[in-house]
């Protein structure tokens, strides 16, 4: 036929991406929102391109397993994979993602007012992202509502797996050397104290992210505003040693206001000193669907 065999949907040409706007910087690697536009006449789609940050950290074998990883989910609340972009000659390769015109849950919750219904709804469909990541025995290591974006005000997805790293089966935690910007807000205590990351640390980031939702991602209330205020109270400046010390003392973010006491106690759950202790997605989604229920919403 005269027009071109139907190429392959997951090759994207660099000289038809169309630069629009940076979207965010996210571990080692940095996103942009892009028009791909072929056609050439403004029609293209948008789509969200992640590039490896070539200064720091550059590992072109991690950088292949993050697309190897995004490329091998499919869960609706996961940022769907579109395919790739080579240039180079094949050296460097950009990662093509679906754009979710709304940005993350940062970007979105200090602007709407949503209910604690809503809110919850929002944090079940993490946990069932989750849950599916969990089933392929992958952990996330940087769970956090600056990762989670939204496509509508029904649906939202994760959207970053910079840090996300496979759990060989029979072995339950993967350690790591410290990297400069890690979110230690956001980290388990066993994390902390010996680089130890497991399912069960993801629960623990779980906790932290269902308080940003509650507090609507108030940077007032974020987690490195309150830790710090609470370390500042009790022994000047923050470090990470001393952030071990108020977790070690079981010191924990405050419940946000509105909170239902069944929300509090989960969050607190996730925050168990004891990996063991916490609860699996599994269950958080089942006690997400009770709460939510009894809200007769
Ligand atoms: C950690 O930084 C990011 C940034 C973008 C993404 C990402 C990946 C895969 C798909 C995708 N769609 C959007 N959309 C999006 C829309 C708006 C904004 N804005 C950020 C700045 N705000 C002031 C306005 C909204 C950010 C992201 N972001 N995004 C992931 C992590």
């Amino acid at each position: 036929s005269e027009t071109l065999p139907d190429m392959d949907p997951s090759v994207f040409h660099k000289r038809y991406l169309k630069e629009i706007r940076e979207l965010g910087e996210g571990h080692f690697g940095k996103v942009t929102l892009y028009l791909y536009d072929p056609a050439n006449d403004g029609t293209g789609e948008r789509v969200a391109v992640k590039a490896l940050k070539q200064e720091n950290g550059y590992s072109p074998d991690g950088w292949m397993k993050e697309i190897e990883i995004l490329k091998s989910l499919d869960h609706s609340n996961i940022v769907k994979y579109k395919g790739c972009c080579t240039e180079l000659g094949g050296q460097v390769v950009q990662l093509i993602m679906e754009y979710l015109p709304l940005g993350s849950l940062r970007d979105y919750l200090p602007k709407r007012n949503l209910g604690v219904p809503q809110c919850l709804m929002f944090a079940q469909q993490i946990c069932q992202g989750m849950d599916y990541l969990h089933s392929k025995r992958y952990i996330h290591r940087d769970l956090a509502a600056r990762n989670v974006l939204v496509e509508n005000d029904r649906l939202v997805k994760i959207g970053d797996f910079g840090l996300t790293k496979y759990i060989p089966e029979g072995e339950i935690y993967y350690r790591v050397r410290e990297d400069g910007d890690s979110p230690v807000f956001w980290y388990a205590i066993e994390c902390l104290k010996e680089s130890k990351f497991s399912f069960s640390s993801d629960i623990w980031s779980f906790g932290v992210t269902l308080y940003e939702i509650l507090t609507r991602c108030d940077h007032r209330q974020s987690p490195p505003t309150k830790f710090s205020e609470m370390m500042e109270a009790t022994q000047g400046q923050m470090t990470v040693m001393v952030l071990i010390k108020l977790l070690e003392k079981q010191l924990r973010l405050p419940c946000p206001k509105e909170c239902p006491h069944e929300v509090k106690m989960l969050m607190e759950q996730c925050w168990a000193a004891e990996p063991a202790q916490r609860p699996s997605f599994k269950s958080i989604i089942e006690k997400l669907e009770a709460i939510r229920r009894t809200y007769d919403w």
